[in-house]
C-alpha cells in the first residue's frame, strides 16, 4: 500500500536503476493564502511515504516555520539588519535579503545536486509579499537556476475561502495569469482552504462561461463590465492550468496535488526545458562576451551564470 502509493508521487521519468533529478516546487501566492501551512503539509506527507523533500525557506520575514527546513534563508541574511545597515522598510528589506541570497544561490545548487538521489521533491516556500519573488531580479535569478538544471513547476496557491465574490475570483486569476508570463513554467493552481468551502464553485466558473456570467449579473459595477470581458480573455489561461482543490490544514487533496506535479513535470520536459538549455547556453556567451571586455555587466552575468552549476564547466569549453 505504502509503496503504492510511494509510486503515485514518483516524478514522471523516475526507474529503479537511475534516480529521476528532483522536482523543484516553487510555491507562490498572496499574502495568507497558506503556502508555509501548504509546505509544511506536503513535507509531512512525503515524509509519512518515505520520500523525504528538500524544503527551501526564501522568506527572511517569517517568524517561525512550521517544517524543518534544509536551507533557510534566515541562516544566511539577517532581515532586520539589512534593514537597519541600508535605511530600508520592511518591503525593502525583504526585496534586499532575497537580493543578497540569491548572489549565492549557486552554492544552493550544489546543495541540490548532492541530493538528488535522496529527494524527489524540492519544495520552495516563498516570501508572503508575492511581487518580492515574482517581481525581482532574484526572482528571476532564482527560478532560472532551478529550471534550466531540475524539472520545475509552479504552485500558485488560492485562498478559495476568500475569492467566492466572481470580481475578487476574478482578480486573482489575472494575477495567476501573470505570474505564469513571468515564471514561463507549468502551473498549477492549488485551490486551498477547501475545509471551508468546496473549491467547486470556481472550477464551474472556469469551465462555463454563463454560469461565471450569472455571478456576474448580480454585480452591477463598471467592474463587473471589465470583468465579463477578462473572463473571455482568461479562456485560454483557464484551459492549459492544472486545478486541485486542497486542504493544507487537514491534508485533504494531495494525492490529487501530486498527480497534477507529475502532468506538469511532463509538461516542463516536453515544452519547457529545451527553451531552458537555450537560456543558459546563451548566457554563457553573454558572459563570456562581457568579462572579455571587463565591463561592469561581466560581474552581473558572472553572478547570473554561476548560479548554474554547469555554468563554470561550459565556460571552459
Ligand atoms: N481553514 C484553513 N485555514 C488555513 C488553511 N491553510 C492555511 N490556513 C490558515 O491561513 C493562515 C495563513 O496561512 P499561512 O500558511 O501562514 O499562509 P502564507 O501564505 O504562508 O502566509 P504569508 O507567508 O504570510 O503570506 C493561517 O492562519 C493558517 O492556519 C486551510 O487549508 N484551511
Amino acid at each position: 500500500m505504502a509503496a503504492a502509493a510511494a509510486a503515485e508521487v514518483a516524478p514522471a521519468g523516475a526507474g529503479p536503476e537511475s534516480p529521476a533529478p528532483p522536482v523543484c516546487v516553487l510555491v507562490l501566492g498572496m499574502a495568507g493564502s497558506g503556502k508555509t501551512t501548504l509546505v509544511q503539509r506536503l513535507t509531512a506527507h512525503l515524509h509519512s511515504q518515505n520520500s523525504p523533500p528538500y524544503v527551501i525557506n526564501l522568506d527572511p520575514a517569517v517568524h517561525e516555520l512550521p517544517f524543518p527546513a534544509n536551507i533557510d534563508i534566515r541562516d544566511t541574511v539577517k532581515y532586520k539588519e539589512v534593514m537597519k545597515q541600508y535605511g530600508l522598510g520592511p518591503n525593502g528589506g525583504i526585496v534586499t535579503s532575497l537580493n543578497l541570497f540569491a548572489t549565492r544561490f549557486d552554492q544552493v545548487m550544489k546543495f541540490i545536486e548532492k541530493r538528488q538521489n535522496t529527494s524527489q521533491y524540492v519544495l520552495i516556500d516563498t516570501p508572503g509579499q508575492i511581487e518580492v519573488f515574482t517581481w525581482s531580479a532574484s526572482g528571476t535569478i532564482i527560478t532560472e537556476a532551478l529550471a534550466s538544471t531540475f524539472p520545475s513547476v509552479v504552485v500558485y496557491v488560492m485562498d478559495t475561502s476568500r475569492s467566492t465574490s466572481p470580481i475578487t475570483f476574478m482578480s486573482n486569476m489575472l494575477y495567476a495569469c501573470s505570474i505564469l508570463y513571468k515564471t514561463k513554467l507549468p502551473f498549477i493552481l492549488a485551490m486551498n482552504k477547501t475545509d471551508i468551502i468546496d473549491h467547486s464553485f470556481a472550477v464551474e466558473w472556469m469551465q462555463d462561461f454563463e454560469i461565471f456570467q450569472d455571478a456576474l449579473n448580480q454585480e452591477t459595477t463598471y467592474v463587473s463590465n471589465l470583468t465579463r470581458s477578462m473572463s473571455l480573455v482568461l479562456d485560454e489561461f483557464y484551459s492549459s492550468l492544472k486545478v486541485v482543490g486542497v486542504s493544507a490544514v487537514l491534508g485533504t487533496g494531495l494525492d490529487e496535488f501530486f498527480v497534477k506535479v507529475s502532468e506538469a513535470v511532463d509538461e516542463y520536459e516536453r515544452e519547457y526545458r529545451p527553451e531552458y538549455e537555450r537560456l543558459r547556453k546563451s548566457l554563457v556567451k553573454i558572459y563570456k562576451y562581457f568579462t572579455h571586455r571587463q565591463c561592469i555587466l561581466g560581474s552581473e552575468c558572472q553572478l547570473v551564470c554561476s548560479s548554474f552549476p554547469s555554468g563554470p564547466q561550459l565556460l571552459k569549453v
